[in-house]
């Protein structure tokens, strides 16, 4: 062999190290365009670009030009680019390929590597990121969707114009409108019937001096409604009860305890003197006597056209309940519990400032201790019963006066509405 052939040969084996290296670049370039642009692809595209890639490896020389136009289209980012819309992943923008959007069990996965794997990059935390906010989403929206069908808004626009009433609104375009003006004569109507024709008139009758009805058509007056008021001893219950009266003239106030004290300062009363060691010691009196004389003074105001009740001071223990729904039972609707809430020193605060003017027995130091224990002890688990029943309207009785009055205003119309729409 000469030195011409010699030189020959490795100049060919020099050029087919070169055409290697140079296939070697093409293919590493190809690789990495379409790993890009497989992060927005579909599988099918991607199964492609592989067997363009194993095309490719086979190939014992360079790609020539008629190959590259070929493969050039594959490579650019244009006309294979997904619409928007049609990305299931969400472009990263750095190289992470995320769960799809319908892989729910590998969203769950990322979403719980959130709290249980630190993450090693950036775009992996992102990742975690998205995948969680998924669930924060779906479980934030579908909470809010749920607690409005458990927990009704108490308001009337609600009740109105909820999505439970649509079926209803479709229903109501087939019937006739009720007319406009009354079909027959009407002798004897409570404004009540007029204001809320969703009530349910009373079985049995209250006292005859309370029905005013024709000699032809008796009509039996709705039942008296009642609303309990609750709070500690000196919250303003008192208060806002006369501020609630002197606003409306159907509603009427009767005080348990102004009761007890009428009774006790009565000398032709048998029970005077048991209310009065009862008073004193801050103890609730036995419900046969408490609810003896609720009645007789509903009674009373009933007879002078009242319809509304503020019963306040009433429940205050489990015998005030069971009392009260053996004696009246379905006789009344109680509507709820107006429940006023302060702290035991600013309550202490006030009746001691009361007791200069009350002339009440138990507005000492001592005697409102023994009171405020009375109503930790048997009240509040009175109040709790008829929370977990839904009948409580809380009112905040730490603000002045009129601002507890504006509070006690916009509970009194929650009141009304459930009254009327239920809750
Ligand atoms: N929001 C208020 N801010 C300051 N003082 C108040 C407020 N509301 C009431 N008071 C005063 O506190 C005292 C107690 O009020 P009130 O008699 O209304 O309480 P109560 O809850 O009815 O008490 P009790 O259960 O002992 O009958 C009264 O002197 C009243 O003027
Ligand atoms: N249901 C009731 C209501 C009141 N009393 C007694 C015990 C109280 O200390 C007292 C004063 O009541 P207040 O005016 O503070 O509401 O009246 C009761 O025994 N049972």
């Amino acid at each position: 062999m000469g030195a011409a052939e010699n030189k020959q040969q490795q100049l060919n084996k020099k050029k087919k190290k070169q055409n290697q290296t140079q296939k070697e670049q093409q293919k590493q370039q190809m690789q990495m365009q379409m790993k890009m642009r497989c992060l927005s692809c579909e599988d099918s595209v991607i199964e492609e670009h592989q067997a363009i890639l194993e095309e490719l490896q086979n190939c014992p020389k360079p790609l020539d030009p008629k190959a590259q136009s070929r493969l050039q289209p594959m490579a650019s980012f244009g006309p294979l680019r997904r619409p928007a819309w049609k990305t299931a992943r969400r472009w990263l923008g750095d190289g992470v390929r995320g769960p799809r959007f319908t892989d729910v069990e590998g969203h769950l996965q990322k979403a719980k590597e959130f709290f249980t794997k630190p993450a090693l990059s950036y775009p992996e935390y992102k990742q975690q990121c998205e995948s969680l906010r998924l669930f924060a989403f779906g479980g934030v929206c579908g909470g809010c969707v749920l607690s409005l069908f458990l927990f009704p808004p108490k308001s009337s626009y609600w009740a109105t114009w909820s999505p439970w009433q649509w079926a209803q609104y479709v229903g109501s375009c087939f019937k006739a409108a009720p007319a406009l003006f009354a079909t027959e004569k009407i002798e004897t109507v409570s404004y009540q019937s007029i204001l809320y024709p969703q009530r349910k008139v009373s079985a049995t009758v209250p006292p005859a001096s309370t029905v005013q009805s024709s000699p032809s058509k008796p009509v039996a007056p709705p039942k008296p409604r009642v609303l309990f008021v609750l709070g500690g001893p000196g919250a303003g219950k008192g208060t806002q009860c006369t501020n609630i009266c002197t606003r409306f003239p159907h509603w009427s106030h009767i005080s348990a305890g102004d009761c007890l004290r009428a009774e006790r300062n009565d000398p032709q009363s048998k029970d005077g003197e048991l209310i009065n060691s009862y008073l004193k010691e801050g103890k609730i009196v036995p419900v046969e006597i408490t609810v003896r004389l609720l009645e007789k003074a509903m009674q009373k105001d009933m007879a002078q056209g009242k319809t509304d009740f503020l019963i306040d001071g009433f429940p205050r223990n489990l015998d005030n309940v069971t009392g009260w729904e053996q004696v009246i039972g379905d006789r009344a609707d109680v509507l709820g519990v107006l429940f006023f809430e302060a702290t035991e020193t600013e309550m202490e605060k006030r009746l001691l400032g009361r007791s200069a003017t009350s002339g009440r027995v138990d507005d000492n130091l001592e005697s409102i201790r023994k009171r405020f224990r009375t109503y930790e002890k048997e009240t509040m688990p009175i109040v709790e019963k008829y929370k977990k029943q839904r009948m409580v309207f809380t009112v905040d009785g730490m603000q002045s006066v009129d601002e507890v009055w504006s509070h006690t205003l916009t509970k009194l119309r929650e009141v009304e509405a459930v009254a009327v729409y239920g809750p």
